[in-house]
């Protein structure tokens, strides 16, 4: 293998250690070490997590080579031992590598399931259960007692999700309540944070089940796939009444009952809980969190905070009784807000990891087949060669600006971009400024008493999706 690549031109990385390569390098958040590594090492750097090859980009022109030029040799996914068992052996969307499978899957989601004809037909949802969140902080309101918002934006990201994806309602459900959904949720996380000893060395095996990591995997799995097959099962009962608007799960049963025989591809019921999986992973935690950061940002910055209550005030009127999607279309420095948010606390900071499928060539530096690529996107959008005081929160840098965030712009990539950009950005988009907007135009915001400005913290914490460490805990005060 060496002598194969010294004929190469590879990029720059940190020494390595024997066996583990640079695995005693990732200390603390992996976005946050791989951008103080970068600063050092350039923004193509090669890594070795054991014997497993990493690259990781930390520029928006080598982020662009990679998406875009080389977008179909890099669509691939690596394969790991937890990213194998939460998929149900790749049958899903997120972690498949590149195929004939997850192309068909991927065609699915976006043209049936996450589709902006599904995303506006479950409209009336969003609008509901934001006007049940209002109801509750208003209780909170009249009592002057403190909410804790990461668990109350949790709840309503997860009743939305759940409605609409498996026509679960969270707060009359028999099988599963918010508690229980949180849990899941966690767990979900749990998996995907999971380090196996196979992923990165051979015969590695041995150790996973020395250790009892293989156990507590599939543990933790069980759980999962218990509720997966309560839902299944709940739409697969007889004399099922399917709504006017059929949830995921109900598509998805549909098109299995109906397809030919003779065709390559087989949608079968561990396709439905791969996407159930995926819905869980990227769909709930992605939104809730982000709606978090700029309740956390904007308290931490009062002007900020004054002018977008103003405008949203303003535009929408003093006297509405209920927000609906048209009214986002009429906001400007809103959408600032959201967008400088996205810039500063993206999800996913690095993706999730690609896997090349040839050998190309990034910024002049050769990258084999079979290596692992991660586009650090948190360093991109807080480069300073391409923003000012980057660490600030200003929505003002939008202003006069055309560069957005879904995916033609490499210096800003929350959803990431190519072949495999987030199929659920519009619906992602949607959830996070109809709850965003809600909570400001219905509300102002203090803090619990013996608190300051300065007791809020941006800790974050996290796998590969990363959110707020310490929830926010804040006083709605409803606006007469
Ligand atoms: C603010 C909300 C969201 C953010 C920030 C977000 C972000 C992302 C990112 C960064 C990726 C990886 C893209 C890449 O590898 O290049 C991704 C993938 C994905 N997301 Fe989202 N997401 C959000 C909401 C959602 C929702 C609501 C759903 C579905 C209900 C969803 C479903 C997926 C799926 C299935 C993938 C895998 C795509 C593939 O590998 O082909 N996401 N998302």
């Amino acid at each position: 293998k060496k002598s194969q690549s010294t004929k190469l031109k590879l990029p720059p990385g940190p020494r390595k250690l024997p066996i583990i390569g640079n695995l005693h390098n990732l200390q603390g958040l992996p976005h946050r070490c791989l951008q103080n590594l970068s600063k050092t090492h350039g923004p193509v750097m090669q890594l070795q997590f054991g014997f497993i090859p990493v690259v990781i980009v930390s520029s928006n022109q080598a982020a662009e080579e990679v998406l875009k030029t080389h977008d179909l040799d890099c669509c691939s996914r690596p394969e790991t031992v937890a990213s194998r068992t939460i998929s149900y052996n790749f049958k899903d969307i997120g972690f498949a590598p590149y195929g004939e499978e997850w192309r068909a899957m991927r065609k699915l989601a976006v043209i049936e399931l996450f589709s902006l004809k599904k995303v506006n037909s479950f409209r009336y949802i969003r609008e509901e259960e934001n006007d049940m969140l209002v109801k509750k902080l208003s209780e909170a309101s009249q009592k002057q007692s403190p909410v804790n918002l990461k668990k109350a934006l949790f709840t309503l990201v997860a009743s939305i999700v759940c409605r609409l994806a498996f026509g679960e309602n969270l707060h009359e459900s028999e099988f599963i309540n918010e508690d229980g959904m949180e849990d899941l949720a966690s767990r979900s996380e749990k998996i995907q944070a999971k380090f196996c000893f196979s992923d990165f060395f051979p015969g590695g095996w041995i150790l996973d089940r020395i250790t009892g990591q293989s156990k507590s995997l599939n543990g933790i799995f069980e759980d999962l796939d218990r509720f997966f097959n309560r839902v299944l099962d709940d739409h697969l009962k007889p004399g099922r009444r399917v709504l006017e608007s059929p949830d995921v799960v109900d598509v998805m049963i549909d098109m299995m009952n109906k397809q030919s025989q003779d065709g390559s591809f087989k949608l079968t019921t561990d396709h439905i809980k791969g996407v159930i999986s995926d819905i869980f992973l990227a769909g709930v935690n992605t939104s809730a969190t982000t709606i978090l950061w700029a309740m956390t940002e904007l308290m931490r910055s009062p002007r900020i905070m004054k002018k977008v209550q103003d405008e949203v005030r303003t535009v929408l009127g003093e006297n509405k009784e209920r927000i609906t999607e048209q009214d986002l279309n009429q906001l400007n420095y809103f959408k600032l807000v959201i967008k400088e948010t996205f810039r500063l606390h993206p999800a996913a900071p690095l993706l999730l990891p690609r896997e090349t499928m040839s050998q190309i060539k990034i910024q002049d530096y050769d990258i084999p087949e079979k290596t692992q690529i991660m586009i650090n996107v948190y360093a991109i959008a807080r480069d300073p060669d391409l923003w000012e005081n980057p660490d600030e929160f200003k929505p003002e840098r939008f202003d006069d600006s055309s560069v957005d965030y879904r995916g033609l712009n490499f210096e800003l990539l929350p959803f990431g971009s190519g072949r495999r950009i987030c199929p659920g950005m519009t619906m992602g988009i949607n959830m996070v400024e109809l709850g965003l907007l809600n909570l400001l135009y219905f509300f102002d915001w203090g803090l619990p008493e013996g608190t300051t400005m300065k007791d809020i913290d941006l800790e974050e914490d996290g796998a590969i999706i990363i959110g707020k460490k310490v929830s926010l805990e804040l006083v709605p005060i409803r606006r007469q």
